[in-house]
């Protein structure tokens, strides 16, 4: 190996998100993301007029207000925080490698693309490469959609670099100490809840039926998370957020648990939500702000936030652990 070629470089990938909280970049990401098959399977002579004509038309105005309650100075949340996952992760490897290892970040959705962050890597020699999607849980919607977007961007490449794709880490022994440290840490320093709701993003039960492992996995995640933390079962819930559109999605939903709780005497609540590696419009506006007026309003007294791993130690030390399995035999 010449020194200028790298060990092997890494891709790290999330969902992606607007440019700027406008009508307008809302719009353009909408309709690049509810376009792709793997999010809405969809016969497209009947999706395509309905995204175009009643979807993209009406959401984005309400949608870029939502983000607008959540941005910060330095942009989107989800964006903010994958770069900083991306620099953090690149100073840990290149500790834990003795050289460097280029990591650049590629989002499905928008800016950065998939195809910046794979020409960045060919442009600094990299021949190897491990494609980190940020989705612990496995989906045909998030994950395949990675893998389609890959294929798609070397269909233009004459030599393509030898890949290997990180499916999921559900049940890591390392993703589900780090998530147990990080509602510990929350009860140490806020006490603790009567329940502790974990709170994944919904998919269409269609998807499920049809083989998608999904809520399999997050059943898998919520239980040995349940499990670290000592918890018994009238401890915590599992539930699933962000429903979109008229078909049938997995249950229970978070909104209606939420609005059910107290009812059932639960007045005080903790909530995570495990699938998401960085804070990001379904948690900070969803979750953090909606669920916690839902669930005040329905007579809940005390209900809290528990923030995405984002850029904990021990998050990133969970993401260098899934380089260096994903890495056997590159170096
Ligand atoms: C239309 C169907 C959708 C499926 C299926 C879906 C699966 C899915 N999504 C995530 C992670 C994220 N989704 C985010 C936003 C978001 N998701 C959908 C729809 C589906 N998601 C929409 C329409 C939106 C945009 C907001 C809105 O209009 O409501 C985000 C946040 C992005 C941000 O900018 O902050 C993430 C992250 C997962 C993990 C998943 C399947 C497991
Ligand atoms: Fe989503
Ligand atoms: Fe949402």
């Amino acid at each position: 190996m010449s020194k200028t070629t790298p060990a092997f470089g890494v891709l790290l990938v999330n969902l992606g998100t607007p440019d700027t909280p406008t009508t307008k970049d809302v719009r353009s990401f909408l309709k690049q993301f509810l376009s792709d098959p793997r999010v809405v399977d969809l016969n497209p002579l009947i999706w395509k007029p309905v995204l175009n004509g009643v979807i993209l038309n009406f959401r984005p105005s309400k949608v870029a207000k939502l983000y607008q309650s959540i941005w910060w100075d330095e942009g989107s949340p989800l964006m903010v925080v994958s770069l900083r996952q991306r620099e953090q992760l690149a100073g840990r490897l290149a500790q834990e490698f003795g050289q460097s290892i280029p990591v650049e970040l590629g989002m499905t959705y928008g800016n950065p693309s998939l195809a910046l962050g794979l020409d960045k890597l060919k442009s600094q020699g990299v021949e190897k490469i491990i494609v980190l999607p940020l989705y612990p849980q496995y989906s045909c919607s998030t994950v395949a959609a990675v893998s389609d977007a890959i294929a798609t961007e070397y269909k233009g490449w004459r030599e393509i670099p030898e890949t290997r794709l990180n499916k999921e880490y559900y049940q890591h022994p390392g993703y589900i100490s780090a998530l147990a440290s990080s509602v510990k840490a929350h009860w140490q320093q806020h006490g603790q809840a009567e329940k502790l709701l974990m709170s994944f993003h919904g998919i269409p039960v269609r998807y499920v039926t049809e083989g998608d492992p999904y809520q399999q996995h997050c059943e898998k995640t919520s239980e040995l998370l349940a499990k670290e933390l000592g918890l018994n079962d009238d401890q915590w819930q599992l539930c699933y957020q962000s429903i979109f559109g008229k078909e049938e999605w997995l249950t229970p939903q978070t909104d209606k648990t939420l609005t059910s709780l107290p009812a059932q005497g639960v007045k005080s609540v903790d909530i995570i939500s495990p699938a998401f590696a960085a804070d990001c419009l379904e948690t900070l506006e969803e979750l953090s702000i909606g669920g916690k007026e839902m669930f005040i309003e329905a007579g809940g007294e005390r209900y809290a936030f528990i923030p995405c791993l984002n850029t904990d130690p021990a998050h990133i030390a969970l993401l260098v652990e899934l380089v260096k399995e994903q890495s056997q035999g590159w170096y």
